[in-house]
């Protein structure tokens, strides 16, 4: 039989499959389907599919496949959650984890509260260019603060890649109607973004303190995108100075709860430093047979709860008051 986890990092729902634990390693159109059937059909279903590999140079290696089978290049709250795991699996607090374009830094943080056990992990690399996007507007090689009325009209738009794809836009008030709307547009076909992005509106609360609501590509709405609220940060730094205290981290709410983040800014922007802290939190240890699911087949998974829900839910009442 083969261990599963189903985990999230603030309600971002991911299944974590160790690859290593199996005789024979799903190839890639196993883990799509798999995925696929994972995140429609089990538990409540997920955002997607976190998928641990062997490394050459870091403790592992972290995959990414999204609720519709499309693979991304990063996910942050996921990351935090393999940190756990790997964490957890080789007795380290500190390691590096092998992502798709890079091999990050994470760390074991202090609780976020009470039962709520919680990692740091650097978010990069960091591109504006159009090409790393990618995007298409205009003659324009950056969109930072741009007001893209082709969008919505009243907006301004900056792209950061970190390096998966994400739009930003700091608005008065987060209108899901007007978010959900720009998501599906930027994620169907369209002449902007030809590989889709992820789309995040963001309410400026207080110094260091920001809302984000995201629209993910391959999933639709989410109640958090760690890269997402990574990409935020940086954006809400560069272009907010006067609410931004570079000494502090910044508490950045979602529809799933808060994490921090810490960015240090640099002249040149693509050196700027991001720094992602949240919750790692395990809901459900899944036990299925190997044949399965290479077979994908699911219907025969037992299934435990962990009891861990409970304090991040007290959590996430200990910030709305
Ligand atoms: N939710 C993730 C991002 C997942 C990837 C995204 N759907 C994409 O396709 O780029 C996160 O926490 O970063």
């Amino acid at each position: 039989m083969v261990k599963l986890l189903k985990v999230h990092g603030s309600e971002n729902k991911f299944f974590i499959l160790d690859q290593t634990l199996l005789e024979t390693t799903l190839n890639d159109d196993e883990l799509k389907s798999v995925a696929i059937n994972f995140c429609d059909n089990i538990l409540g279903g997920a955002d997607g599919l976190l998928v641990i590999d062997t490394s050459e140079n870091c403790l592992g290696k972290m995959r990414v496949i999204n609720a519709d089978g499309s693979e991304a290049k990063m996910c942050g709250n996921g990351l935090r959650t393999v940190s756990r795991y790997l964490s957890e699996k080789y007795q380290l607090d500190n390691f590096k984890i092998e992502t798709m374009e890079s091999d990050l830094d994470v760390e074991k943080a202090p609780d976020l509260y009470n039962g709520v056990p919680a990692f740091s992990v650097e978010i990069s690399p960091i591109s504006f260019q159009k090409a790393d996007l990618p995007f298409s507007y205009k003659q324009n090689d950056e969109m930072i603060d741009m007001m893209v009325p082709e969008f919505l009209p009243d907006q301004s738009f900056t792209a950061i890649a970190v390096p998966n794809p994400h739009l930003i836009s700091f608005v008065p008030e987060v209108s899901q109607l007007e978010l959900g709307d720009l998501g599906q547009k930027l994620n169907g076909k369209n002449e902007y973004f030809p590989e889709g992005v992820n789309v995040s509106f963001s309410q400026i609360l207080d110094t260091n303190k920001i809302f984000v609501q995201t629209y993910e590509r391959g999933v639709g709405f989410t109640n958090a995108c760690g890269t997402g609220m990574s990409a935020t940060s940086l954006a809400f730094a560069m272009l907010h100075p006067d609410k931004f205290d570079p000494d502090k981290e910044i508490s950045v709410y979602n529809p799933g709860g808060m994490v921090k983040t810490k960015i240090t800014l640099n002249p040149v922007k693509e050196n700027s430093q991001l720094r992602l802290i949240g919750n790692a939190t395990f809901t459900h240890t899944l036990e299925v047979s190997e044949f399965n699911l290479h077979s994908n087949n699911l219907n025969d998974i037992d299934v435990a709860e962990t009891g861990e829900e409970k304090d991040y839910q007290a959590f996430v009442e200990s910030i709305s008051q």
